[in-house]
This record gives C-alpha cells, structure tokens and sequence, in this order.
C-alpha cells in the first residue's frame, strides 16, 4: 500500500493506492512454495485469505501458511468465504479483523450452493452493518445494477460483481450487464470470480473496470507461476488500453495507407 499519490495511476480503495489492479485468491495451488513464486510473479495488490477454509489461527506461529502469508508482505483482505447467513458472516469479518489487525474484508455471503451465487437479499444488511463498524467492505456480488447501487448507498466505495460463477472459469457471461454497470456507477468496480482467462481480465480491464480478483485459473493452470504472470500482464494491458482511448469500430474499411497527402490524420480532418 502506498500513500494516494504515489502514483499517477494507482488504484485508490478506501482512501488506499495500490501499485496493481490484480487482487489474488490464495486457494487451491498445488503446493505453498507454487504459491509463493505465483504471487512474487504477479505482485498484486492484496491476497484474499479465508479464516474458515484456513481452519487455523494466524495468530500462532508455525501454521506454513501464515507464516507464508506474512513474508509475501502483500496485503491481506480477509475474506468471509463460506458464510451462508447474516450472522456468520458479521462473525467472521469480526474475527478476521482481530486476527489479522485489518479493517479491510471481502463480504461473500452465499445464497445458492450450486452456483455460490451471493445471497442479494441479506448482502446489504451485511454490508451496511459493517461499513458502520468501520470495516472497508468490499462486497462480492451480482452484476445486477440496483443492488450494487444499494451497496454504495450504505457506503460500500467499491464493488465487486462476479464474471460468472466462481471457480467456472467462463469468463465475463453478461457482457452488457457489465458494461452497463460501469457506465451507470462512478466507483471503483472491481470483477471478483469466474475469469478463466488472461484475455478475460484484459478485456473487463478494457471495459473500465478499476480491477480484477482471481484465484482459481491461476491456482489449477498447468504453470500457476507462468499464468499469474499472465493475468498481471493482461491486467495492465487493458488499464492501458482503457487510458489510451479504443478507435471507434467503422462500418466501412478505410485504407491505413493512404495513397495521396500525409500520412498523418489529424484529429480536425476526423
Ligand atoms: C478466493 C476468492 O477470493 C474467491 O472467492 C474469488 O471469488 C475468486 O474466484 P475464482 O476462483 O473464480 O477466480
């Protein structure tokens, strides 16, 4: 983390800059020290954990993963993974924020096993009662419009719609809802579950959001290492292209190389 102006292109959460705009998952890698060589590759911005799926404490030494975690010297966002009522997952944030120190916590809060698809109804209660506790939620969610709008209202100031559903690796299923949720919100959006594919990432990135989150598509790919490298190229190369302005699509094909005059187009003649 670094102070809000250290860059001029950072992404701000909660009044924090992050160097990336990839957020890594930390489940599911074939071995700690695959873990370890994936996250000194891609350098993100923050490491998910989960207090539940861990089954142990943080706070006691030689747990490897904490200890991993801890010398990664990437900041944590405790998640509450796995939290399928209101209570569980307050629960949970409460003890991720004393066993990490953090007031930062991914809210995920599932209403449907098959699909992990989160609970819309109760995640603003959630949300609301934590951002009142002075957590920094990040709130994994749907791409639905009015319930990520009623997560800034409660004062969420980012959000996190899903691709498709976690662990699927499909990519984004609902481009237009996407699209349509980052023209209408105007706070930092991050997309959290289901990219499969660094091109996935490049593309949402393209499309304006301010961030991605993943875990699985790096964690099972044949070289996690190779892969998180991947995703945090593609990452960047879609915030690239999104500062760089894309061309309009034309209906017509036009010569790229012109036969008579300049070679230069210049904006007024457009
Ligand atoms: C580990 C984590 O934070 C997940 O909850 C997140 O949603 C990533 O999803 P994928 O595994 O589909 O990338």
């Amino acid at each position: 983390m670094n102070s809000p102006t250290s860059s001029p292109d950072t992404l701000v959460l909660y009044g924090q800059a992050f160097q990336s705009r990839l957020l890594l998952g930390t489940a599911r890698y074939p071995s700690p020290a695959v873990l370890e060589a994936a996250v000194q590759r891609a350098r993100p911005a923050m490491l998910t954990a989960s207090l539940r799926r861990q089954g142990s404490n943080p706070a006691e030494s030689g747990s490897s993963f904490w200890e991993l975690l801890k010398r990664l010297q990437v900041p944590v966002l405790p998640n509450t993974a796995g939290c399928h009522s209101l209570q569980e997952a307050i629960t949970t944030a409460h003890m991720a924020r004393e066993v990490f120190d953090t007031p930062w916590i991914k809210l995920e809060l599932i209403g449907d096993d098959y699909t992990l698809q989160p609970d819309t109804l109760n995640l603003v209660q959630a949300a609301e009662q934590l951002v009142r506790e002075g957590f920094y939620v990040l709130p994994y969610c749907t791409e639905d419009l009015v319930l990520c709008q009623r997560l800034v209202d409660v004062g969420c100031q980012a959000v996190m719609p899903w691709a498709a559903p976690i662990g699927t690796g499909r990519g984004p299923v609902n481009p237009y809802g996407l699209q349509l949720l980052r023209e209408r919100l105007d706070v930092p959006l991050l997309v959290d579950a289901g990219l499969g594919l660094p091109s996935h990432a490049c593309q949402v990135m393209e499309w304006g959001y301010d961030g991605v989150l993943l875990n699985t598509a790096v964690a099972l790919a044949t070289d996690p290492v190779q892969m998180a490298g991947a995703f945090a190229d593609a990452v960047a190369a879609g915030r690239a292209a999104r500062l760089a302005g894309a061309m309009t699509p034309q209906e017509a094909a036009q010569p790229s190389t012109p036969v008579l005059g300049t070679p230069f187009w210049h904006h007024a003649q457009g």
